[in-house]
């Protein structure tokens, strides 16, 4: 059999559809990087493949993915009881409802700041601006300090001053983007998301070290009691925990919101005490990697964003139930977007033993594929796939393993990303804003290229003669 690497390097996210379309239904077989590979799609396919007997990830993920995108020792690496442990930390962060609405809030104040700003100036490219607002909420909310800026001085020696602290978004903005840009290419971009990985993966570990330092040595000063980290009984999660669970379900106060017992607990401070399913806590330079799990792909929907406001550009009259905020409209137009525009393209693992799916064979070893770009183009699933039209999703949600641009399955249980509620919440807060933001878009070029991993218009998406409500009714 043809081993398709080649193909899906130079035709992207055309390369699994268009095989499937020559070999016709069911699952599709290949090579990649030299081993056998079989493709499925469709819900059953979801419930297959979300199976711990039919799927593992631990060796699945090639290491230029895993030096750019996902890090060495990520979650998305791990099986079984370790997969489990790490995972419950994502879901109590990323799923508390608090948490979340207070991070699209931020997103919401800042973009409002930065639209004030547009508007006095000639030209603004929405990806590279949406990727620096959307960065300084999420560090902000995590507990990553990127100097002097509105939350005040660095605690760890940022520049200080408003300058030095725009300078230090902006770098960390261009860092988590080149990550999600370079992990599916051999090019300058991927050396460059390698670079920025290195870069932002030290400075986070010197901050979980920091942050342990001070925890011990505030604990050593309130108790004097014992081993740091092991139950002093002060309450904060980092001591607190010792128990195998996630620190943020130790009752030392909810994450990310004001609990009003031990102040707010951030994201940082949570995985800088996260216990592994043996009870240690995680190397820093594992724990750097899973702070970067979550901050860089809150960045990475800047691509939705943009997608957005090429949706919007392409059918005006699908500005005003956005910008009017029509109950449930902005999310089902979020909805619409993850499945009509290209990001994740599949997910894979190996199959650990001999199994079958629907009466096919698949040796061990063989490399298993989720087609979720193709399951969300199905005609089978969606009538006219390639039709963009939010009111698929108007009065209803999509059923668990029916759309899948961020995988199917429980969260909780298995690889299904836990970011969907920010995804969701983050893209609700900024669809009206952008649907209510006075704009002109120049002659550019909007094409969306397939054959590029991840993709987007090749603008950028330029705006000019911005004008915000407010300033328009002034
Ligand atoms: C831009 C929007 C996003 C897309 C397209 C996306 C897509 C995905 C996909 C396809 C997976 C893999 C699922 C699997 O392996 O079965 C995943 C996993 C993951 N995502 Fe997302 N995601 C997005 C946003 C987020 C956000 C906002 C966060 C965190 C704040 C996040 C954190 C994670 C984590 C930690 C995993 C690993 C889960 C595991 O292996 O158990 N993602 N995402």
């Amino acid at each position: 059999m043809v081993d398709s690497t080649l193909a899906l390097l130079t035709q992207g996210y055309a390369w699994l559809p268009d095989l499937s379309r020559r070999k016709g239904p069911g699952p599709v077989r290949t090579r990649l990087l030299g081993k056998p590979a079989v493709a499925l799609r469709g819900p059953a396919a979801v419930k297959f493949f979300y199976d711990e007997q039919h799927v593992r990830r631990r060796t699945a993920l090639p290491e230029p993915i895993l030096s750019t995108l996902f890090g060495h020792g990520a979650v998305h690496t791990l099986d079984g009881r370790e997969h489990r442990a790490r995972k419950a930390l994502f879901v109590s962060l990323l799923q508390d409802a608090a948490g979340v609405a207070a991070l699209a809030e931020r997103v919401g104040e800042e973009w409002d700041r930065a639209a004030e700003e547009w508007s006095d100036r000639s030209e603004v490219t929405l990806f590279d601006e949406v990727g620096v607002l959307i960065t300084r909420a999420v560090c902000a909310w995590a507990g990553v300090p990127l100097g002097a800026g509105p939350e005040g001085a660095s605690r760890f020696g940022g520049p200080e001053g408003a300058e030095g602290s725009d300078a230090e978004v902006r770098r960390t903005a261009r860092d988590l983007v080149a990550m999600v840009d370079g992990f599916a290419t051999a090019g300058p971009r991927h050396w460059r998301a390698r670079h920025s990985r290195r870069r932002q993966e030290k400075r986070l570990a010197r901050l979980v070290e920091e942050i342990r330092r001070e925890v011990r040595s505030a604990d050593g000063a309130s108790s004097g009691t014992g081993h740091p980290f092991t139950g002093s009984g002060t309450g904060h999660p980092l001591t607190d925990s010792g128990t195998g669970r996630p620190a943020t379900d130790s009752g030392a106060g909810r994450p990310l919101s004001d609990s009003g017992a031990g102040g707010p607990v951030t994201a940082v401070e949570a995985v800088a005490a996260h216990r592994e399913a043996d009870g240690e806590l995680l190397d820093p330079h594992t724990a750097a990697v899973e702070i970067l799990n979550i901050i860089r792909p809150t960045v990475a929907v800047t691509w939705y964003t943009v997608f957005g406001a090429h949706a919007l550009h392409r059918h005006p009259a699908l500005r005003e139930p956005l910008a009017l905020d029509r109950p449930g409209y902005a999310r089902a137009f979020a909805h619409e977007l993850r499945r009509f525009y290209p990001f994740a393209p599949f997910v894979a693992g190996h199959a650990p033993a001999d199994v079958e799916w629907h009466g096919e064979p698949i040796e061990a070893g063989t490399l298993v594929l989720l087609d979720l770009y193709g399951q969300n183009h199905d005609p089978g699933l969606w009538h006219e796939p390639y039709r963009f039209d939010p009111e698929r999703f108007t009065g209803r949600e999509p059923g668990r393993d029916e759309l899948v641009p961020q995988g199917g399955g429980e969260a909780a249980e298995g690889h299904r990303c836990p970011g969907e509620d920010i995804t969701l919440a983050v893209l609700s807060t900024l669809l009206p804003r952008l649907a209510r933001l006075g704009h002109r878009v120049p002659e550019q070029d909007l094409r969306i290229p397939l054959d590029r991993m991840p993709t987007g218009p090749r603008s950028g998406f330029r705006i000019t003669d911005v004008s915000t409500p407010r300033r328009s009714e002034d």
